[in-house]
């Protein structure tokens, strides 16, 4: 774990390895240290990583074993290096975060490479700096730029973090040479200008306001989220506290962190998004045995607003793109609207001014012309959906695509299959399902169909991490994993408005739960539209559906026609001015309850003889989120989702479920599978008409094995995924 190897005397030198057993480390570097004060041949101490790296910060997974109070001893071990009257240099390769950071905060000095990075990303592992981080950081940089990476988590890069002064000096190379010769250098120099724990924090007129407004800022950015609430009163003990004492609050806040559950949650999701990479399908293929083929052409074909999101994520990772539309002026439109995504992006990266040749728009081509595609590696079509035309463009690709091209669809419920079916290379054939704004959000659910072949899937995961974003495997089901588990949901809010409730009372209970959006200014923002053509396909309304057919009823199901009366009525959301709730004008994006809406919700319920009653908070909760969390059992079951993880990461990445609640799954597991299931069948049976509230098989076989573990869920599925 650590050398102490005296390399170059009168320097010592200690390495240690980058994530490990935190307290063997603490213990490595106690003694490393101890040995070096005491020995008079040393005059200065460098502390560095091995292979390149100083370190990522303490094993998240030893967070579990760590008891609210116990003893501190990375802290102690802190201000052992800083009380040293010997220099100690932190060399920094690679990266330094969380405690890493924290040590190196520690050193006296602190020397990096110009590719290493540094931060402290605590806060979104539900934590805080625990190791005099949030004392020591506002002490050398101040108020305002501790407080932004603190209760960001973000890095930066080593130029940034020397004009911020977190770092003194930037080496091309030879960083641990260059920390040597400052060691050398300022060997016997009084160091307690160098002790951070001395230092006062710079004081400003306006802290007050800038702590205050620090905190309304987090609190608005992560709703019911802790940790950065609880960052920002970290910091604030370092302006307002002696160090010691800062350093005591520092404690006392991470340890109320640690006993939170958030933190568990937040650390399960870090391990979720990881554990999704090494994807397995139902059919034995896997992450192990596949390798992504390289892509350096792609192709996009459609710049409607999928399109766009697209082909700037695509050209923001410097991939080659062609952009195919079908006429002159859409893809006039069309060109227009990626030119201006990509200056906003490169405008909201001020790195960029220093990386001319990123968002490069030599990288990108615009076309009529299909014969274009021909030498492309990979296309990404991003029509309507319609399944017809999708078949049309999926059987002209095929023609003149060369033979390895790979074929995605971006679709958000259309069968895999049946396009595949109109090509003649189905195993090349994979859906790529992006999440509006596709520049910005960062799932791509990737859907195998029956004859996708593993190499095909690897290639779209690899493709998903190339532009930045987080790609899950899944199985072909109509809305796969995401939309089919939000369709319940969604109809659980148009039934409640049936029964009683108001559009906001629904989103106030969604929002104060965690999610950005409720479900009914999520649907407009999204447009009304959509799910009605859709549903129009289905023949659940339109043209198509039979006459006669009550109108509160499909089948046996309860059916809500009030999504379509809205639609009949020109309320299409956001882009019309008018839907669940009333904008000002069409476009326009703060949503006001409209008095329209509730006389018409007055009328449709006399119509339909339904006697409003008052609906609480726990029954609209209980109702769109179990009836979800249903069809994720459901989906285990089938073998959709390999596991619950999977779900948790599409949740949080594609549906702004609150990060740290966890996801559907884990919450689940939090709230109990017993009482989940009580609850549907509460529900169910006063709705016997709505089949998605009948709790799962598995749901039921999880309860009667007694509840167990998350991680044990799969081994009882009944569809049970290879893990080749
Ligand atoms: C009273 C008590 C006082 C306590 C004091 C508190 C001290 C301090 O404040 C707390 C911390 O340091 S908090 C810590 C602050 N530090 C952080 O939050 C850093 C978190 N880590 C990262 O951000 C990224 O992993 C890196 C950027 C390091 C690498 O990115 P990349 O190159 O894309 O690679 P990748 O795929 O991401 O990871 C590769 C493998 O490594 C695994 N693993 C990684 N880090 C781990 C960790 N810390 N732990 C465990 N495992 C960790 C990862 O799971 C994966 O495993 P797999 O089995 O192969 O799947």
């Amino acid at each position: 774990v650590l050398n102490y190897a005296s390399v170059h005397p009168p320097v010592h030198l200690l390495r240690y390895t980058v994530v490990q057993d935190i307290s063997a480390v603490v213990r490595a570097l106690e003694q490393g240290v101890k040995k070096a004060d005491v020995d008079p041949a040393v005059k200065a101490v460098v502390i560095c990583g091995t292979n390149g790296t100083f370190s990522a910060g303490a094993d998240i997974r030893g967070f579990s074993s760590i008891q609210a109070g116990d003893r501190p001893s990375l802290a102690s071990v802190i201000d052992l290096i800083e009380r040293s009257e010997k220099p100690v240099v932190a060399a920094i390769e690679g990266m330094a975060l969380g405690g890493a950071l924290e040590v190196a905060l520690g050193c006296h000095y602190r020397v990096a490479h110009a590719q290493a990075w540094v931060g402290l990303p605590e806060v979104t592992l539900g934590l805080l700096p625990g190791a005099g981080g949030t004392q020591r950081l506002p002490r050398l940089i101040g108020v305002p730029a501790a407080l932004d990476l603190i209760t960001t988590g973000k890095h930066v890069l080593a130029a940034e973090a020397l004009k911020l002064g977190i770092i003194d000096e930037i080496m091309e190379e030879n960083t641990i040479d260059a920390a040597i010769h400052l060691a050398n250098k300022v060997s016997g120099q009084p160091l307690n200008s160098r002790r951070l724990s001395l230092k006062q924090v710079q004081s400003l007129p306006n802290m007050d306001a800038i702590l205050s407004e620090a905190l309304v800022k987090v609190k608005k950015q992560a709703r019911g989220c802790l940790s950065p609430e609880m960052c920002v009163q970290a910091v604030k003990a370092s302006v307002q506290l002696p160090f010691t004492e800062g350093i005591r609050k520092e404690r006392e806040l991470f340890n109320l962190l640690l006993s939170s559950g958030q933190a568990k949650a937040l650390q399960y999701v870090f391990f979720a998004q990881r554990a999704a990479q090494k994807w397995t399908t139902s059919s034995g293929a896997s992450w192990k045995t596949a390798s992504a083929q390289p892509i350096r052409k792609v192709a996009v074909i459609g710049l409607g607003t999928m399109g766009r999101g697209i082909v700037t994520s695509l050209v923001k990772a410097k991939m080659s793109v062609v952009a195919l539309e079908q006429d002159q002026k859409q893809l006039e439109v069309g060109a227009r609207a990626v030119t201006s995504l990509l200056e906003r992006e490169a405008s909201k990266m001020p790195w960029i001014g220093q990386r001319p040749d990123a968002c490069d728009p030599a990288l990108l081509q615009f076309t009529l012309d299909f014969s274009v595609l021909q030498d492309a590696d990979l296309v990404i079509e991003a029509v309507f959906e319609d399944m017809a035309l999708k078949k049309e463009i999926f059987h002209k690709l095929s023609a003149i695509c060369k033979p390895g091209s790979f074929l995605c669809t971006n679709t958000s419920a259309l069968d895999i299959d049946e396009i595949a079916s109109a090509t003649s290379r189905p195993h090349q054939v994979i859906g790529t399902h992006f999440f509006s704004p596709a520049h910005v959000m960062k799932l791509v659910e990737i859907i195998h169909g029956r004859h996708t072949s593993p190499i095909t899937i690897a290639t779209a995961m690899g493709l998903a991490k190339t532009i930045g974003k987080i790609g899950v495997v899944v199985g072909n089901c109509f809305g796969f994993v995401g939309n089919r588990m939000m369709a319940p949901y969604a109809e659980q809010a148009v039934f409640l408005l049936e029964e009683g409730c108001k559009p906001k009372e629904v989103d106030q209970a969604l929002e104060g739960f965690g999610f950005n959006l409720g479900p009914f200014r999520m649907l407009d923002l999204a447009g009304l539209d959509v799910g009605w053509r859709s549903r129009k396909g289905q023949g659940l309304t339109g043209p198509k559906l039979a006459p006669g057919t009550p109108a509160r009823l499909r089948g046996r199901r309860r059916y809500s026609p009030l999504p379509d009366l809205l639609c009949e009525n020109g309320r299409y959301g956001q882009k019309t001015g008018r839907g669940w709730y009333q904008y000002e004008k069409p476009g326009a994006r703060i949503a006001n309850p409209d008095p329209w809406l509730h006389n018409f919700l007055i009328r449709y319920r006399d119509a339909h003889h339904i006697k409003a009653r008052f609906i609480d908070e726990e029954e609209i909760l209980e109702r769109c989120l179990y009836t979800l969390i249903n069809e994720g059992f459901q989906i285990l079951d089938d073998g959709i989702a390999s596991d619950p993880e999977d779900i948790d990461v599409i949740y949080i990445y594609g549906y702004g479920w609150p990060k740290h609640r966890g996801g559907p799954m884990f919450y689940a597991s939090t709230i109990g599978l017993p009482r989940i299931l009580a609850k549907l069948q509460k529900y169910s049976e006063a709705h016997p008409d709505i089949p998605r509230m009948q709790p799962s098989a598995f749901l039921k076989k999880l309860v009667f094995l007694g509840n167990p573990p998350l991680k044990e869920w799969m081994s009882h599925a009944g569809h049970q995924s290879s893990k080749l």
